[in-house]
């Protein structure tokens, strides 16, 4: 058999968990291998490893069938092999081609920046990237930079290249692009592994798909004669439902008022203009729109993460345009992030530090200046056995070191803990496996039914469509309707998210 990689009895133990036990798989010349397995199964380990980024403790890899070590990623560039990491690693004020000719340069030899250039245009055109090598990262999407990052590796003449989460970031339109360059790569020869929570996009791209549990292989199955329901229930080991069960809704009283908002963003333009939304309480009111359409300032100036130019943000009765971010908490307000590096997490705090984070200087968690460690343990344990939260010392782990699924759910449980009136939610699930997934989508109705008035910001449309009570609709900064979720669909809510008014509609 023509195996690219072949990786046997792969074994990495950091303190307090084996991430990857004994685990062997292999990758054949051309196919789409995808890599499956719940949150902190050991999928990044796994491929850190390939790429010369972690040292395992035991096991061997084979490259075109010769052994190899692979002790930094230079070394895997020099054996074929790429990787495109869920967080890019590009340069916002350098151009296209400088970022893809860094780190590439010959040694001792002045680059010749035009042939660069050149090499990027053909390689462009060959795998239909539509790249420009002239812009700079900072004016370009963020699908555009995941092709700088592709272009990487096939500028370094990788010929397996692996995927960490490709989608998670991309809109909707982007991902069926991606599949599409996919394809491409492997019609001219390349080996892709790809690490997914999306059981969709298995299907749609992947010839073979390993599931991991635990650290542990589980099974490698042919993904054709493979149903999305198999394919969950070897993930987490039970049967996952796909559909979100939720009864009426009985909203009451308004919790959030928004009213004529308008907000800069960072271009120093209106991202939000005179736009007005309400939530009230025991509903989900869901925010549907194309990424980069006002959402996200939306949402930091409800939470006062960015200053609103006019308008009312109401909550309870009470005007909170000028208060503190602290303020706004206080007055009840929770937030689950867009971005959990930026605005969820402090890395470098341990797990129960940070489940406390913005309650820290309340009662329960201090006394006098002093804190309580016994109740912020109490606190850390309790959310972490809800939310099942997988990592190696428990509240005391590091949240630098667990893995993007753990955290994302570390915070929501945070958040739900904090008892709030109106629960933020943007990209809840993001990253997560199917089954944390089915929990997330349970917990959030829960707070609906419990009377919270819960705002969700979701890219993806499912979401929104399964969770919503009504749903309404941002673009280019302003309200283009709203809608009962129970009288519309895909279609409409896709031709509202395109500009296209509800009365437009034909
Ligand atoms: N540098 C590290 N130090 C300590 N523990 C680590 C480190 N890297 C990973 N781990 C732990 O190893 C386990 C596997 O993590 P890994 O990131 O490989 O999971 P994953 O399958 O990629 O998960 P996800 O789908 O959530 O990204 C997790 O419990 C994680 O906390």
């Amino acid at each position: 058999m023509d195996y690219v990689i072949e990786m046997e009895k792969i074994r990495k133990e950091f303190p307090g968990i084996i991430a990857n036990d004994d685990i062997s798989i292999n990758l054949k010349k051309g196919e789409i291998l995808a890599l499956l397995g719940e949150n902190g199964a050991g999928k990044s380990t796994l491929m850190s490893i390939l790429f010369g980024l972690y040292k395992p403790d035991g096991g061997h890899i084979k490259v075109n069938g010769e052994e190899v070590t692979i002790q930094n990623p230079n070394q895997a560039g020099e054996l074929g092999i790429g990787m495109v990491h869920q967080h890019f690693k590009l340069v916002h004020n350098f151009t296209i081609t400088e970022n893809i000719i860094l780190g590439n340069e010959p040694k001792g030899l002045k680059i010749d920046l035009s042939e660069a250039r050149n090499k990027i245009i053909s390689l462009s055109e060959k795998y239909n990237l539509n790249v420009d090598p002239d812009e700079k990262i900072e004016n370009v999407s963020v699908g555009m930079q995941q092709r700088v990052e592709i272009l990487k590796m096939l500028y370094r003449d990788a010929h397996i290249l692996i995927f960490d989460e490709p989608t998670a970031v991309l809109t909707p339109q982007e991902i069926i692009e991606l599949m599409k360059i996919m394809k491409n790569l492997i019609d001219e020869g390349k080996s892709i592994i790809l690490i997914t929570h999306k059981l969709k996009e298995i299907k749609q791209v992947a010839d073979r798909c390993t599931v991991i549990r635990r650290g542990k292989v589980i099974d490698t199955v042919d993904v054709k004669n493979a149903t999305l329901a198999e394919m969950a229930e070897k993930m987490v080991g039970r049967k996952v439902s796909f559909s979100v069960e939720k009864g009426e809704f009985n909203p009451g009283r308004e919790i959030l008022k928004v009213q004529n908002l308008n907000v800069i963003n960072s271009r120093k333009i209106l991202g939000v203009k005179d736009f007005s939304i309400n939530v009230r309480a025991g509903e989900i009111v869901g925010l549907a729109g194309v990424d980069g359409n006002g959402q996200t300032e939306l949402i930091e100036a409800i939470t006062g993460i960015r200053k609103s130019e006019s308008g009312i943000i109401d909550l309870n009765g009470n005007n909170l345009i000028d208060k503190t971010i602290k303020e706004r908490i206080d007055a009840g307000i929770s937030h689950i992030p867009e971005d959990r590096h930026k605005h969820g997490l402090v890395l470098d705090y341990s797990l129960e530090e940070n489940m406390v984070l913005e309650k820290v200087d309340s009662s329960r968690f201090s006394t006098n200046g002093f804190l309580n460690k016994d109740e912020i343990r109490k606190h850390a344990l309790k959310v972490i056995e809800d939310f099942d939260v997988r990592s190696g010392r428990g509240p005391l782990t590091v949240t630098r070191s667990m893995s993007g699924g753990n955290q994302q759910k570390a915070i929501v449980g945070r958040e739900i803990f904090q008892d709030p009136d109106l629960l933020l939610a943007v990209q809840p699930t993001r990253g997560l496996d199917v089954g944390s997934i089915e929990y997330i989508h349970k917990r959030l109705i829960e707070q609906r039914d419990s009377g919270k008035a819960v705002l969700l910001v979701s890219l993806e449309l499912d979401e929104i469509l399964d969770l919503s009570d009504r749903i309404v609709v941002i673009n280019n900064g302003e309200l283009i309707g709203e809608v009962d979720a129970k009288d519309t669909n895909e279609n409409q809510i896709g031709l509202m998210m395109a500009g296209v008014k509800e009365g437009e509609q034909s």
